[in-house]
């Protein structure tokens, strides 16, 4: 079990992380989520003794990282895949490690073929790609069969089949009773590979919890309802209708109507009364994504300005009880089903929008070089 008490970490007058405690406990993938620059990279460097706490500790199975008697043999950790001296094969690179650590020569071919790489065993790791790279970090994590693991970002640069790859990986090395900590930008693969997660913003704790109870605490479930788009005034009657009845009513970009609040058959009824003839009537949970997005919002630092021109600082929460007539656009596209596949009959509706992706972040700043150890920085 890995444990944080109080943990902080200055970098003179900037605060990485604050007062952070949390545990990771054996047998299930824990996700540790955050945005960019919240201290997630900061918080794994302290766990492994890369980078000393400015207060409080954090222990692995009751030591500190640097007390652990044959640590290698104990905890695994892919933290940056680049830092491999690419003049080496990949087999020399893990050689090399397993020597330092003890660890017997046969076990390097092993965890060369756990990855994939044992054809390119004997390449020179600097004609790696992203993906293969990866492979290495994470053969590298498991040479020493450690109970405690830890991963950086460890689907980066891997292709579809590598990312379900190493999802398995994650679940089969818990399942073995393993402590398994996993940082990843990635929702939609945080929600099928974690069964917990720790949630950072600005290097505190922003959430400890199961998946499911951080879905549900974070979001809300909606339906999805849609009138003729061919009879304006057939949508209108239907929003006032359930406005009136207490649903919270936002629109969709391309006329379908969020609603939150009301049971389906209540809408269904409502409807009914109204005389509104529904094109569809649909139930949507909430994803990963959402409830992550609604959480960590006022925690991010770094924002694209098309962000901001879409809205997304300032997007209104579900519980928003718009005015009759005037109904708020969702700020956000993107969250909700895409039309359904060959020809949309709302495609030509009034107010459709075309659903682009979601602007891309902005880059960061240059950030600091996280593959030294403090004390080399
Ligand atoms: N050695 C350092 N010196 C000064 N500031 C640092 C140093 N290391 C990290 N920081 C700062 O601490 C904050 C947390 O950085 P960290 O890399 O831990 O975040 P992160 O959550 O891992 O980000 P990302 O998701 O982008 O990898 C950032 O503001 C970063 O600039």
């Amino acid at each position: 079990m890995i444990e944080a008490v109080g943990l902080t970490k200055r970098y003179g007058a900037k605060t990485a992380v604050y007062n952070l405690s949390f545990q990771v406990r054996p047998g299930t993938v824990t996700g540790f989520l955050g945005p960019n620059g919240s201290g997630k990279s900061t918080t794994m460097r302290m766990i492994l003794g890369l980078d000393r706490p400015t207060s409080g500790h954090v222990t692995i199975g009751g030591h500190p990282f640097r007390r652990l008697p044959n640590a290698p043999r104990q905890v695994g950790a892919l933290l940056d895949a680049k830092a491999v001296h690419g003049g080496r094969s990949a087999r020399n690179h893990l050689l090399s490690l397993a020597q330092l650590a003890g660890i017997p020569a046969r076990r390097v071919d092993e965890v060369l073929g756990v990855v994939g790489l044992q054809d390119v065993a004997r390449k020179r790791s600097s004609g790696f790609s992203l993906g293969m790279g990866q492979r290495l970090g994470i053969a590298a994590a498991l040479l020493g069969d450690p109970q405690v693991l830890l991963f950086d970002e460890p689907v980066n640069g891997l292709d579809p089949e590598g990312i379900l790859w190493v999802r398995n990986l994650m679940k089969a090395l818990a399942a073995e009773g393993r402590t398994v900590f996993v940082s990843s930008h990635l929702m939609s693969e945080m929600a099928l590979t974690a069964e917990h997660l720790i949630v950072i913003g600005r290097g505190q704790l922003l959430a400890d919890m199961s998946v499911k109870d951080f879905i549900s605490a974070n979001s809300a479930d909606f339906a999805r309802v849609r009138a003729p788009q061919t009879e304006p005034q057939q949508r209108e009657k239907l929003m006032v209708a359930l406005a009136e009845a207490g649903g919270q009513v936002m629109s969709e970009p391309d006329g379908a109507l969020r609603v939150t609040g009301l049971p389906l058959p209540r809408i269904s009824d409502l409807a009914h009364d109204a005389g509104v003839r529904l094109w569809e009537l649909s139930p949507h949970q909430a994803s990963l994504e959402e409830a992550y997005m609604r959480l960590t919002q006022g925690a991010v630092d770094y924002r694209s300005t098309d962000d901001q021109r879409a809205g997304l600082m300032q997007q209104p929460p579900m519980g928003y009880a718009p005015p009759p007539v005037v109904i708020p656009e969702v700020p956000q596209q993107g969250w909700y089903a895409p039309p359904p596949p060959g020809h949309n009959p709302y495609a030509a509706g009034p107010g459709t929008q075309p659903a682009g992706p979601p602007a891309a972040p902005a880059p960061a700043p240059a950030p600091a070089d996280l593959s030294k150890s403090e004390d080399a920085r």
